[in-house]
């Protein structure tokens, strides 16, 4: 289980304090208003901010102390970070290898995640000579072979056309299933991963206002807000 409990991050303008739960194995879709917290918090599990006070832990493990690349988190970003200049195998071997030498076994890893994403016979495309649907299974890709179980995914698909980007929901619940990871997925459009995700967290003013089954928070008492949020992103 990843459980946040009470973690304060103070800025001149802004303040935050999460507490979250979310079962291992299970899919949590983050949503809310735009500057209301949602891609702080992923950075705070990743390392990449501290809190100052409060606990983070994943499956009893205590994360504060570890710095990002020692915690058990891979982290997929809007804008999926590949290199251009570095094929598909090699981007994605860069989440088991960051030197690129990479065993058979590796390879074979590699070739089976791109299969498992939809992007067999890919390996030696760059990325500029693919989609934006077809990147951000290569950014999938990368976090998964990292192994690691737990994945936060930070408005991954806001940038592809309504069918893909249900697709691609489709392709993250199967895998995590397949793989037994937990993720937690940021969202601007609830509706595409209201009959998925186990889990929703609606997050405003740098709080968890409401976390639960994703029925009872989008036709709850925040139904409004959650209808101002999509419309105003
Ligand atoms: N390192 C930082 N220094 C100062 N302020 C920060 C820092 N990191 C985040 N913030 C502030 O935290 C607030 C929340 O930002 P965040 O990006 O988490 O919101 P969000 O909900 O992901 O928004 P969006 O949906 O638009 O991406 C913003 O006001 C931002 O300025």
């Amino acid at each position: 289980m990843l459980a946040i409990e009470n973690c304060r991050l103070t800025w001149p303008d802004f303040v935050a304090d999460y507490s979250l739960t979310v079962e291992a194995g299970s899919l949590c879709a983050v949503i809310g208003p735009s500057g209301g917290g949602k891609t702080t918090l992923l950075h705070m599990i990743a390392g990449f901010e501290t809190p100052q006070s409060g606990r983070l832990t994943f499956n009893g493990q205590n994360l504060l102390p570890l710095e990002p690349a020692k915690r058990p988190v891979a982290i997929v970003f809007q804008d999926h970070n590949l290199f251009p200049h570095l094929t598909v195998t090699q981007n994605v071997g860069l989440g088991l290898r960051p030197s690129l030498r990479l065993t058979d076994q590796e390879k074979t890893l590699i070739e089976s995640t791109l299969d498992a994403v939809g992007l067999k016979g890919f390996d030696t495309r760059r990325p500029g000579e693919m989609s934006g649907g077809q990147r951000q299974r290569v950014a999938l890709a990368r976090a998964l072979v990292s192994g690691r179980p737990l994945i936060l995914l930070d408005e991954p698909f806001s940038s592809l056309d309504p069918g893909l980007r249900r697709d691609m929901i489709l392709l993250v619940d199967a895998l995590r299933r397949r793989r037994a990871v937990t993720i937690l997925m940021t969202i601007h459009t609830p509706e595409d991963a209201a009959d998925v995700a186990d889990r929703m967290a609606f997050i405003a003013d740098g709080r968890v206002a409401a976390s639960g089954p994703p029925a009872a928070i989008l036709h709850g008492s925040l139904a409004p807000r959650i209808a101002a949020a999509v419309s105003n992103t």
